[in-house]
């Protein structure tokens, strides 16, 4: 590997790299966004055209789309996909039960559906973003533009009766302007410093009008890739830890539409 890489990236390629192993010929694979999964897809795409690997790619991004394209990748909608046998991402925090916060990228919405509709999540991470309890990153949340303020002070009355350490919401920007998502949306960055109960959070924000999704995933990732920058890496898998035990049963069905099909 580059020399010239930093160590940082040394780590995130580590992570990736291993984390492509998960992917095997005539899977349906959810391709995550951001610059960790950006060493993902370029690493796929090696193995394409090297390896012959044949696999189908669900971007969970415009970014993620072309650039899974340009090495090479096929790349598929979810709907077309209809169900995933992995998905691939990076997170910007995951604590001892394996939740996460995500969306530092801006593309935590496709982001979770995709790796909802996923049988394993597999993220790919460095050490740093490992926390006791979430929430020292930012919590991203996708809200639609139409009345955002009444959101926002929706989401901060909400937080007045939660047990967290901070209560800022600032207005993610791209400049000027308000940053905007794939979907049009806007993101409200709440600064949290320490969240307390992440699950109840998480059903908070979405009961919340206006909020379109959170940047939370609980009980979402099974697998996680942790690489260091001298080439090393680290593997957790859900099923061999106690986390597993604590997660409420869920059953993920691949056909989403025979029942209302008839
Ligand atoms: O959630 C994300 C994008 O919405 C990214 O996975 C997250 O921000 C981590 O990014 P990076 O790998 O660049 O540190």
């Amino acid at each position: 590997m580059s020399s010239e890489l930093s160590a940082n990236d040394r780590a995130k390629n580590a992570a990736a790299r291993r984390a492509a192993d998960f992917v095997k010929d005539g899977m349906r694979v959810g391709l995550g966004t951001g610059s960790t999964a950006a060493w993902l897809v370029k690493c796929l795409g090696e193995r394409v055209r090297d390896n012959g690997l044949k696999f189908r790619g669900v971007p969970t991004s415009t970014r993620t789309a072309e650039l899974a394209r340009e090495v090479g990748i096929e790349v598929i909608t979810l709907d077309e996909a209809g169900w995933l046998d992995v998905t691939i991402d990076g997170a910007d925090e995951f604590d001892g039960d394996f939740n996460l916060i995500k969306g530092g990228g801006g593309a935590l919405l496709q982001e979770k559906i995709v790796a909802t509709a996923s049988d394993k999540m597999v993220v790919i991470t460095d050490p740093a973003k490992e926390v006791a309890s979430l929430g020292k990153f930012p919590l991203p949340v996708e809200v639609i533009p139409f009345g955002m303020r009444t959101t926002k002070t929706l989401i901060e009355d909400a937080l007045g009766s939660m047990d967290v350490s901070g209560r800022d919401v600032t207005l993610r920007m791209n400049g000027d302007a308000p940053y905007v998502t794939d979907e049009g949306n806007h993101i409200l960055d709440l600064h949290l410093g320490r969240i307390g109960n992440a699950r109840q959070m998480a059903l908070t924000l979405n009961q919340l009008p206006g909020v379109v999704e959170n940047g939370l995933f609980i009980d979402v990732c099974d697998v996680v890739v942790i690489g260091h920058s001298d080439g090393t890496v680290d593997l957790r898998d859900i099923t061999s830890t106690m986390a597993k035990q604590a997660r409420p049963s869920t059953e993920k069905n691949e056909n989403l539409f025979t029942d209302l099909d008839g």
